[in-house]
């Protein structure tokens, strides 16, 4: 049952109380536990039984969320509000990420491979919207960026633990990256140590093969497998499905890579970056990483 309020009793809240811009805490204006029914602009509202306290504000914690932009620049550089905000939502959006592909791993495990692969393609709508999102980042010259990118270093994208999560769980995993973290926490250095431990998206594709009642021992056994599923769909439709919605990810991922080079070029050229990598080189170095090296060599045997 929704629990939203709208308290008429006293003054009517705020536009900006109601769009949670402001909130309610520091407004002053509480929804009254016993404005079950009101009336707004005319409108009956009755959208609950019991009196409750939620509001739009304190339900998504707006108090605390609109709260964590600060700026380094002093005095503050127009464009930095916008970094902030990008990556934020960027770090929101990796955590969503998270959240379904540790559960679409998790799904192939045990044998659900048709909510595998839903997630999977709820996970590539994600991914096509970060892609997207390099274009409002590029509204920002580099002359504006310029403005207050000396106050970043070193802190740089080289350090989101979130973004690593996601390599490591979707296969990549790479120990070096880390030793090479910065000023990681304990916790963010656990959460890695644990990515790494834990089974990825590829090796609970090779349990659904082995569950298929294929070999997959070796590489030779595996492609083997993937074969004779691309050469009889129709029996094997939900490995197959699988398999491409795999794919997908792995292309969204390096669509990404390519967008963020591209992005980094326009805005800094070939100078070193805040992380202490040599820029656009080592970004560049990068973009032939692929998730399941294995179904794309199958695509040269198809
Ligand atoms: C003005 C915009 C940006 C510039 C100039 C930029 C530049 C760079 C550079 C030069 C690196 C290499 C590491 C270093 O030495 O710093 C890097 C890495 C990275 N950046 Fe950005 N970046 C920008 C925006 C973003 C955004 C919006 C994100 C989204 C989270 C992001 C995520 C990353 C990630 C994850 C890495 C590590 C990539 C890897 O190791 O494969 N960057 N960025
Ligand atoms: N590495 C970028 C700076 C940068 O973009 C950045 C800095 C701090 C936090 C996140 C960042 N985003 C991606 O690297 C640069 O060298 O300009």
């Amino acid at each position: 049952m929704p629990r939203l309020r709208i308290a008429t009793t006293g003054a009517a809240p705020t536009t900006a109380v109601i769009l949670g811009l402001v909130s309610s805490e520091s407004s002053g204006i509480q929804p009254s536990a016993d404005a079950v029914t009101g009336r707004w602009d005319g409108v009956q509202v009755n959208f609950g039984e019991e009196g409750g306290r939620l509001t739009y504000g304190s339900y998504l914690r707006l108090g605390a969320l609109l709260d964590q932009q600060r700026l380094e620049s002093d005095p503050p550089a127009h464009d930095e509000l916008l970094f902030i905000t990008i990556h934020q939502v960027y770090e929101l959006w990796f955590k969503q990420v998270l959240h379904e592909l540790t559960a679409s791993r998790d799904a192939m495990l045990s044998g659900e491979l048709w909510r595998a692969e839903h997630l999977l393609r709820r996970v590539h709508t994600i991914e096509r919207t970060l892609i997207q999102q390099v274009d409002i980042l590029e509204t920002m010259t580099p002359q504006d960026f310029g403005e207050f990118r000396h106050r970043l270093s070193p802190a740089s994208g080289f350090q989101s633990v979130q973004y690593r999560e996601i390599e490591f769980l979707s296969g990549a995993k790479d120990p070096s990256f880390v030793k090479r973290f910065r000023g990681l926490t304990d916790t963010e250095r656990a959460r890695l140590e644990q990515r790494l431990e834990e089974p990825t998206l590829w090796d609970a594709f090779l349990a659904v093969l082995h569950a298929a009642g294929f070999g997959t021992t070796d590489e030779d056994q595996i492609r083997v497998a993937l074969q004779t599923i691309a050469a009889d769909r129709g029996r094997y439709a939900a490995a197959w499905e699988l398999a491409e919605a795999l794919v997908q990810h792995d292309e969204l991922a390096a669509a990404w890579r390519a967008r963020h080079v591209v992005m980094v070029e326009r805005m800094i050229g070939t100078k070193p970056g805040t992380g202490g990598s040599s820029g656009a080189g080592y970004l560049r170095s990068r973009l032939d990483l692929r998730y399941y090296p294995l179904l794309w060599n199958l695509r040269t045997a198809l």
